[in-house]
């Protein structure tokens, strides 16, 4: 049995994370989802909160074969403890999957095997792309699983990213 662990913002999770998901369920069992900056919501940058990202994920996921499970990960000060309180979080897991540099190198000073993941599509997968389209109210929606949609739609999401990047760009 191969538990992996795949850790992101997911703000939101998006048709690219989704990919990877897809991907990673053929070499694994289960598969922790790593929410990670679980804190941070209500800002351009994170608009959505630990629990909207977890009901994200696991509508997702519903009708997935893989057992998963999202769990939220906060920040901290200190990237040299960070893996051990990544840890303490999770499920144990066997193998990590990150493209991400600083994540990459904490996990493999651990001990821990790092998998990286193609990118799918970055030029429009990229959440970084989806909530400026968000923000602008155009065509976000195919960029996303039907299931974050209706997420965003249930929590009011579109309006609170709308109003902070307001606030954002007014300097509050
Ligand atoms: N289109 C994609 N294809 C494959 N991997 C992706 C894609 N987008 C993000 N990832 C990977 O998923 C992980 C989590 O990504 P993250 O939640 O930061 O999303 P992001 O799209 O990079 O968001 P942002 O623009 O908000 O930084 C990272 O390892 C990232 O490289
Ligand atoms: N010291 C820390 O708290 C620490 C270190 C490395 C990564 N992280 C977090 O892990 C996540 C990595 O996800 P991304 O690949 O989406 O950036 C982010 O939420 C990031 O803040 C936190």
């Amino acid at each position: 049995m191969t538990r992996g662990f795949y850790i992101g913002r997911f703000q939101p999770y998006h048709n690219g994370h989704h990919n990877v998901v897809q991907s990673i369920a053929e070499e694994v069992d289960e598969l922790v989802l790593g929410i990670g900056s679980a804190g941070d919501s209500h800002t351009q940058h994170d608009p959505f909160t630990a629990g909207e990202r977890i009901m994200m994920i696991t509508k997702s996921l519903v009708e997935s074969d893989l057992v998963t499970y999202a769990v939220p990960i906060e920040d901290l000060d200190r990237n040299s403890v960070w893996v051990s309180h990544v840890q303490s979080m999770s499920p144990d897991f066997d193998v990590a999957y990150s493209n991400n540099p600083l994540v990459i190198q904490l996990f493999e000073e651990a001990g821990v095997e790092v998998r990286q993941s193609p990118m799918y599509n970055r030029d429009v997968l990229e959440g970084t792309e989806v909530r400026d389209r968000m923000i602008e109210g155009k065509d976000w929606e195919r960029l996303v699983p039907d299931a974050v949609v209706e997420v965003v739609e249930e929590t009011g999401g579109l309006e609170r990213i709308q109003r902070v990047s307001d606030s954002d760009s007014n300097g509050e």
